[in-house]
């Protein structure tokens, strides 16, 4: 569904990302983590069109800089980590942004924009807070209202840059078991950053370690989240337990 060959982007000059390479199949969870400052939200906006950058993206088959971009945000769906938030905009309308690429040019949304964007909302437990504005909720809920216009965005692959930083234990689960439920029942797709690797390795069908913007390890949760990886990519000495649902990741003094 996504792949990614030879990405290389530059930000005021400097190289972020050094000629990433990376496959997400069909209905596959990929986690992409590392050190502050790695490069993985830079990697996230170039694959999801929001960047320049020089190397071969494609999505379901198609090059990235072939799609138009109604059919682009069709196709990939992006949380980023701090959006920007019209000021006093309503939950209920910052959602149905989510159904631009379905509205017709001066035309209006449909019954099935509307519905998309109530189905969104009940997933994420918002329905209560349709009507306030997104600047009086807490940092928590904002998220899953960022998420819900996801959602409503009806793409098959969902790039998710830290989806549940702000969410305390009980919402994170809940965000991310409903993810994992989606993807099962409508066949998405997810590439995520996350900095909880414990909590990454658990959901990701496969974790992609990247530093100094360059994949440096790649594979599932128990080949990546390893001592000796983690202490010299993130420099820290961590302790790793063999968890029931995967790694358990904690940081030793
Ligand atoms: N416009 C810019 N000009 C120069 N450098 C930039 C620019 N934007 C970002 N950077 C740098 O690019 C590097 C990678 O940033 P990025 O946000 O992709 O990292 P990250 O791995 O997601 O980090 P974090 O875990 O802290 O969110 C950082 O060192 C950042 O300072």
């Amino acid at each position: 569904m996504i792949t990614v060959r030879g990405l290389r982007v530059l930000l005021g000059g400097t190289v972020i990302v050094d000629g990433l390479d990376l496959d997400v199949a069909d209905g596959e969870w990929v986690t992409i983590i590392g050190p502050n400052g790695a490069g993985k939200s830079t990697a996230l906006r170039a694959i999801g069109g929001l960047l320049p950058f020089h190397g071969d993206i494609s999505l379901g088959g198609t090059a990235l800089d072939r799609l138009p971009r109604r059919e682009r945000a069709r196709t990939v769906a992006t949380v980023a980590q701090s959006p920007v938030v019209p000021p006093g905009m309503l939950v209920f309308d910052y959602v149905l942004l989510g159904r631009t690429p379905y509205v017709p040019a001066l035309g209006r949304e449909s019954a099935s924009d509307l519905a998309a964007v109530d189905e969104a909302l009940v997933a994420l437990d918002l329905v209560d807070m349709r009507a306030r504005r997104l600047d009086t909720l807490s940092g928590g809920e904002r998220q899953r209202v960022f998420l819900a216009r996801a959602l409503a965005q009806g793409a098959r692959t969902l790039l998710l840059d830290e989806p549940t930083s702000a969410l305390d234990i009980g919402h994170q689960q809940e965000v991310l078991d409903l993810v994992d439920r989606l993807r099962g029942e409508r066949g998405l797709t997810v590439l995520a950053t996350m900095h909880d690797l414990s909590i990454a390795g658990e959901y990701a069908d496969r974790m992609v370690l990247l530093d100094g913007g360059r994949v440096v390890a790649a594979g599932t949760a128990r080949e990546v989240l390893t001592q000796e990886l983690l202490a010299k990519h993130y420099r820290v000495r961590v302790k790793v337990i063999d968890g029931e649902q995967g790694p358990l990741v904690v940081p030793v003094r």
